[in-house]
């Protein structure tokens, strides 16, 4: 019996697994007798004190699920009223149904009060379009009664593969889902439909519990064994010499907040390559940062022969003109050619708005880190971003192809993909995160990893639980000033 806890299983893997499961000999009945008990224990522990459990049962197992969950209550003295759709005859639902035989009311006729639970077990993994009719109707009710709901696997009316609702959809205060998460659990604006999410163990066996493809929520399983520590022979170029692009005069602030991250995450040296106008305004803030005048590209391809520059970040403050993105594009080349790692943001992201070639060849080369957050990704990836058919995720995994990069779509539930498939959903970043120049710190914290000698896609991971972690510790208030200071190393301690 097991509950996979970090990989993520689209609806359609999870059918797959209860369909071979049973075809193992697992009992289709027992799963579902399982769910349904998982779900009464939760409302009896969060909700004690209720008067009445509504139980709103849909014609599939989801519906199954609360039948089974409605006999608990009862058992339990809980006043349960039952409100639904017919099971169909023979199957699971229909057992559980006659399991605790009673009258299952229309659903027009549910009206919730104060003090009610509502518990949503009218469709889950099987909703295929938008609920209409009585449903719809009742979900505006329940809304609008403002009684607690507990959903059943999902809030019904969201999709488990997207995470956004198909229609109309319950706003859940809690929600039973079994054995793993699904992306919608965890994806906005799913993950704050659902409410508080309980994974429960309904008595699938851990070696069938593997997720199809490898996507999982960012946890530090993913890239704390690509962590190298300093050794006790360390020297501050044994632990990497990051390069930030600073902008112009107006601007440098940005990259300086990169690359004060970049130090704070462990980078062994850091540098602003400045523009000659911009290197006495960056002189009189930066302390352990060090600066190297750049004045074009032949300067930027002389310093590059210096092998012990790691990494480069490029595009924060960097300018978002003709000139400043035609430079952008030629530094990032000459970075390329000569092999180095790159992390590109903010301007250097839109430089490539309409390069998108150019762009794949770069990551072709080089380990490529790109940062977008939803502007900037329809900007560079504009037939994808307009898809609605695709999830986050989805839109992430294509857009890294496209890149042959890694992706770190920025959100409050940022997507980490890489060209394979791989992908990682940041679940822990508090709202406070999102503040002027946060990103800037983001970039900062992945390029350190990356001249720390971690591979592309798990520094990625790393930096945004790094830096997620960072805002926890700081709690709300946060500058972005606030967030470097809050950076700690890896392994993160409790934030
Ligand atoms: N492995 C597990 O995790 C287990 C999950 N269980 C529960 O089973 C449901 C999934 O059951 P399924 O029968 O496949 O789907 P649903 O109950 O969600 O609904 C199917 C039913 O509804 C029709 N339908 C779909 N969308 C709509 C719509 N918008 N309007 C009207 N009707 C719609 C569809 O055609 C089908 O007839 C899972 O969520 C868990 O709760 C098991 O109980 C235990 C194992
Ligand atoms: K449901």
């Amino acid at each position: 019996m097991a509950v996979n806890h970090t990989d993520l299983f689209p609806p359609s893997a999870m059918q797959a697994i209860d369909a071979a499961a049973i075809a193992n000999g697992l009992c289709g009945r027992g799963l579902m007798e399982r769910a349904g008990a998982a779900v009464a224990a939760a409302a009896l522990r969060h909700w004690p004190e209720m008067k009445r459990a509504l139980v709103l049962c849909g014609p599939g197992n989801n519906g199954g699920d609360g039948h089974v969950a409605a006999r608990h209550l009862s058992a339990a003295g809980v006043k349960v009223e039952r409100f639904g759709l017919a099971a169909k005859a023979g199957s699971d639902a229909a057992w559980a149904l006659g399991r605790f035989p009673g009258a299952v009311a229309d659903l027009a006729l549910c009206r919730p009060e104060a003090g009610d639970l509502v518990i949503d077990a009218l469709f889950g993994a099987g909703l295929d379009r938008a609920l209409e009719g009585d449903v719809a109707v009742l979900i505006e009710r329940v809304n609008a009664a403002a009684v607690p709901v507990l959903a059943v696997d999902l809030p019904s009316g969201v999709s488990g593969r997207t995470g956004r609702p198909t229609g109309p959809c319950f706003t859940a205060e809690r929600t039973v889902t079994f054995a793993a998460q699904k992306p919608g659990h965890v994806l906005l604006p799913g993950r704050a439909l659902c409410g508080a999410v309980e994974v429960a163990d309904i008595g699938f066996p851990a070696r069938m519990l593997t997720a199809p493809a490898p996507v999982s929520i960012n946890h530090p399983a993913l890239y704390l064994p690509h962590l190298r520590g300093p050794d006790a022979a360390a020297h501050k170029y044994s632990r990497g010499h990051l390069v930030v692009f600073s902008g112009p005069l107006i601007s440098g602030g940005a990259a300086r907040m990169a690359a004060e991250a970049g130090l704070k995450a462990g980078a062994g040296l850091v540098s602003l390559a400045t523009p000659p106008a911009a290197v006495m305004a960056q002189a009189a803030h930066v302390t352990a940062v060090m600066q190297r005048s750049i004045d074009g590209l032949e300067t930027l391809e002389g310093w590059l022969d210096d092998r012990r520059l790691a990494a480069f970040i490029l595009g924060p403050g960097f300018g978002a003109d003709a000139t400043s993105a035609a430079r952008a594009r030629a530094y990032a080349a000459a970075v390329a050619s000569a092999g180095r790692r790159l992390v590109l943001d903010a301007d250097g992201l839109s430089a490539f708005t309409g390069h998108g070639e150019t762009l794949h060849a770069i990551g072709a080369a080089i380990p490529l880190v790109l940062t977008p957050h939803e502007g900037e990704f329809r900007r560079l990836f504009a037939p994808l971003a307009e898809d609605k058919t695709l999830s986050k995720i989805e839109r992430a995994q294509a857009a890294a192809a496209r890149g042959a990069a890694i992706v770190v779509y920025k959100g409050a539930d940022t997507v980490i993909a890489a060209p394979d498939g791989r992908a990682a959903v940041n679940v822990d970043a508090p709202a406070w995160l999102a503040t002027a120049g946060s990103g800037d710190v983001l970039a900062g914290l992945i390029g350190a990893l990356l001249v720390q000698g971690m591979p592309a896609f798990e520094a990625a991971c790393a930096g945004v639980a790094m830096h997620a972690a960072a805002a926890r510790r700081h709690g709300p208030g946060l500058t972005a000033e606030d967030l470097i200071a809050a950076v700690r190393p890896l392994p993160l301690t409790a934030a």
